[in-house]
């Protein structure tokens, strides 16, 4: 704190940061200081002690390029204890974690804290008490401006945010940012939602739909920490491209526990070699092969011909087979899992035997029925009955003999539907079998009928349009207690099951009661470009409103016909013309195509990258096939060649939503070369 307080309300400002930074530091050392000799057991608590105050220590870092507090508010009257976390004042900083000074008081409030809230919901029209909101500028790790909106000021009016254009505007050079600083009110409400329910989000590309399903994740671990670290929390990506892209944007709000992955690694119970036809893949990801799977599980219950006799000591107990027959039926009634009901059956068998021993005058316990339950004659009506199923083995097996498909499927695929499932040769092993990815699904989906699959506390799904029903299943058993947020434009659905409407995804998901929330303003791509591609939605999602763009950015858009023998150099010269501005180049292209531009720019000595590799001030050129262009953004984009974009894909409307998603990547600027005609719509 300087000697003589100053009346400059930028250094003041400045000050308070220096403040906070120095409590920070003095919470960090307070944790450092602990000495846990005295009061830890065993060897283990001790373990267990030290890493978390480890991971406390990490966690109270003081990261020198992101400012400890982002904004400030000022409220009219003073705020309850509770909400205030212990703050009692009128004035919060509001930042990426809480800080406190040695009396514990806050000097900066966790931005998920509920008296954070009127920051990013506060307006002129519902002040919330709020006086004034801050909004800090930051060149570097320095405090350099701040913008004032006094919400409860009739006299004052509503002026566009520069810092958040700033924000926006910001180069994007490395991987995904948070988005804390500048949560929009329509987006903060889906972040700060009930954790208890699912929720969907529909939205057009760069509404900013990933950065908030990752702020959700960081906003529910704060307000339920306890519950979903026991359960656990996962965030499902459409490739590994895209979870590199997005990894950092939760450890930088602290949270280092969140789980990613892609719905093939979730089902990894099979190696994946083989690729299905379009065909075949769309009808095993049709959710009416969970009955056929239902049906091939329990396909080898059988009714007993035999009564069971058990031997115990000199005497025999018999239970007849029309007796063991009316178990298994009743188990066969109950929509227990597969193997929960096998085991259920030993014990049920068990204690009809005990029932006749009490008719013989025995007195038997508990322990005597579960080793009744164990006994060789019982395990061999179960068995026999009531098989052991490898899940893998049984769709193996499924997808080979067309007598058992048949058997399975009957009324559920047609005759011709299910040779199209068939594999083209029979597997013979679950090791040496050509798997597909749709396959891994159907195995998973068995495995879960055998054995209830756990659940965890909260699953964000991204790029959801891409999921077959069957997929939904699979991530649904992922979260059959726990909640999901479900995130996707039905305008970029490029698999040949892509969803056609949220309500049937959610049906499929297992949470029919979700709401579905529609987000149309733009962040990524300025309004030029969005208008352009936009013109697609017609013909690949009718129905759909086009996404507005916060940003007019005049001259964003380059649309240029040039010589087909000319092609390959004016790509060339559009990406080092991409080059000369600051920030990241993404040039995108057919896949078909990108081992020959690849070719093209190592000869011309342009390095680039691969999507999932991080972009940095050296390296800022990534090449990209439009297979792997979703979710993904640059600066600037050289979009090469749409026909060919387009002739990627199986049929003409896919084609044409790949497209659309490769001209929704950029944020400063778009240059389309193309030496063959324009699809109509953008001619
Ligand atoms: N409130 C915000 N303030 C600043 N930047 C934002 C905001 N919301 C989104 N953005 C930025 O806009 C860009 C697009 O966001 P995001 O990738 O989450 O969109 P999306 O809807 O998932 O897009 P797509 O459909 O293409 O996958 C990102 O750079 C993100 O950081």
């Amino acid at each position: 704190m300087p000697a003589t307080p100053t009346t400059d309300p930028l250094q003041r400002e400045r000050d308070h940061l220096a403040a906070s930074r120095s409590a920070l530091r003095a919470m960090r050392e307070d944790v450092q200081s602990l000495d846990i000799r005295d009061v830890t057991g065993t060897w283990v608590t001790a373990v267990v002690l030290q890493n978390q105050i480890e991971a406390r220590i990490a966690a109270l870092a003081d990261l020198a390029d992101t400012p400890l507090f982002f904004g400030r508010l000022d409220y009219l009257h003073a705020i309850s204890e509770e909400l205030s976390e212990g703050g009692g004042g009128e004035s919060f900083y509001i930042g990426r974690r809480h800080v406190h000074d040695a009396d514990g008081d806050p000097m900066v409030i966790d931005w998920r804290a509920p008296v954070s809230q009127p920051f990013y919901r506060a307006s002129r029209t519902d002040p919330q008490d709020v006086e004034r909101r801050r909004r800090f500028g930051y060149t570097g790790g320095e405090l350099t401006a701040y913008e004032d909106e006094h919400l409860s000021d009739p006299e004052e009016s509503d002026t566009a945010s520069a810092l958040l254009a700033a924000e926006i505007e910001k180069p994007r050079v490395g991987p995904m940012r948070d988005i804390v600083a500048t949560i929009q009110p329509e987006q903060d409400e889906i972040v700060r939602s009930d954790v208890t329910g699912t929720i969907c989000v529909q939205g057009a590309p760069g509404t900013g739909k990933t950065a908030v399903g990752l702020h959700r994740v960081a906003y529910l671990l704060y307000a339920h920490r306890e519950r979903l670290a026991r359960t656990g929390t996962l965030v499902i990506g459409p490739n590994n491209a895209f979870l590199s892209y997005i990894e950092q944007v939760l450890p930088a709000l602290g949270e280092l526990d969140v789980a990613q992955a892609t719905v093939q690694q979730l089902v990894g119970h099979v190696e994946v070699r083989g690729e299905d036809t379009p065909q075949a893949a769309r009808l095993k990801g049709d959710a009416r092969m969970a009955e056929v799977l239902r049906r091939a599980v329990r396909s080898g219950i059988t009714l007993p011909t035999e009564p069971c006799v058990v031997v115990r000591g000199s005497r025999r107990w018999r239970v007849p087979a029309y007796e063991l027959a009316e178990i298994i039926e009743e188990l066969k009634g109950r929509e227990t899992r597969y193997g929960a009901a096998r085991d259920a059956l030993a014990q049920r068998i068990a204690h009809a035997v005990l029932v006749k021993m009490e008719q013989g005058g025995e007195a038997p316990d508990d322990r005597v029925q579960d080793a009744v339950a164990r006994n060789s004659a019982v395990k061999a009506v179960v068995k026999e009955c009531w098989p052991a199923v490898d899940p893998a083995k049984l769709v193996l097996r499924l997808l080979s003999d067309p007598e058992f498909l048949a058997g399975c499927a009957e009324g559920v695929l047609t005759p011709e539907e299910q040779q199209a499932v068939l594999w083209p040769k029979p597997g013979r092993s679950v090791k040496t079998a050509r798997w597909t990815q749709a396959d891994a699904v159907l195995v998973d989906e068995a495995t879960d009928l055998v054995q209830r699959t756990p659940s965890l506390g909260h699953v964000v799904l991204d790029e959801a349009q891409d999921l077959s029903p069957m997929q939904y299943r699979a991530v649904g058993r992922r979260c059959t207690t726990g909640s999901a947020t479900v995130l996707g434009d039905l305008a970029q659905g490029t698999t040949p099951w892509a969803t056609a409407s949220w309500p049937d995804a959610l049906r499929h998901l297992g949470k029919p009661e979700a709401h579905v929330e529609e987000l149309t303003k733009g962040f990524r791509v300025p309004e030029e470009v969005i208008a352009y591609a936009s013109r697609l939605l017609p013909a690949i999602a009718p129905g759909l409103a086009p996404a507005t763009s916060v940003r007019d950015a005049p001259g964003s858009l380059t649309v240029r016909r040039v010589a087909e023998d000319e092609r390959t150099r004016a790509v060339l010269a559009a990406c080092r013309e991409a080059l000369e501005h600051e920030g990241s180049t993404g040039l995108i292209a057919a896949d078909a195509r990108v081992p020959l531009l690849g070719e093209a720019l190592a000869a011309a000595g342009l390095p680039y990258l691969s999507p999932g590799t991080e972009t940095s001030a050296e390296a800022r050129l990534t090449l990209v096939p439009a297979s792997l262009a979703k979710g993904l953004e640059y600066d600037y984009v050289v979009l090469d060649e749409p026909a060919a974009v387009i002739a990627g894909e199986p049929d003409e409307r896919t084609g044409l939503r790949r497209l659309y998603v490769a001209l929704t990547r950029a944020v400063s600027g778009l240059t389309v070369l193309h030496a063959e005609p324009l699809p109509e719509q953008l001619r």
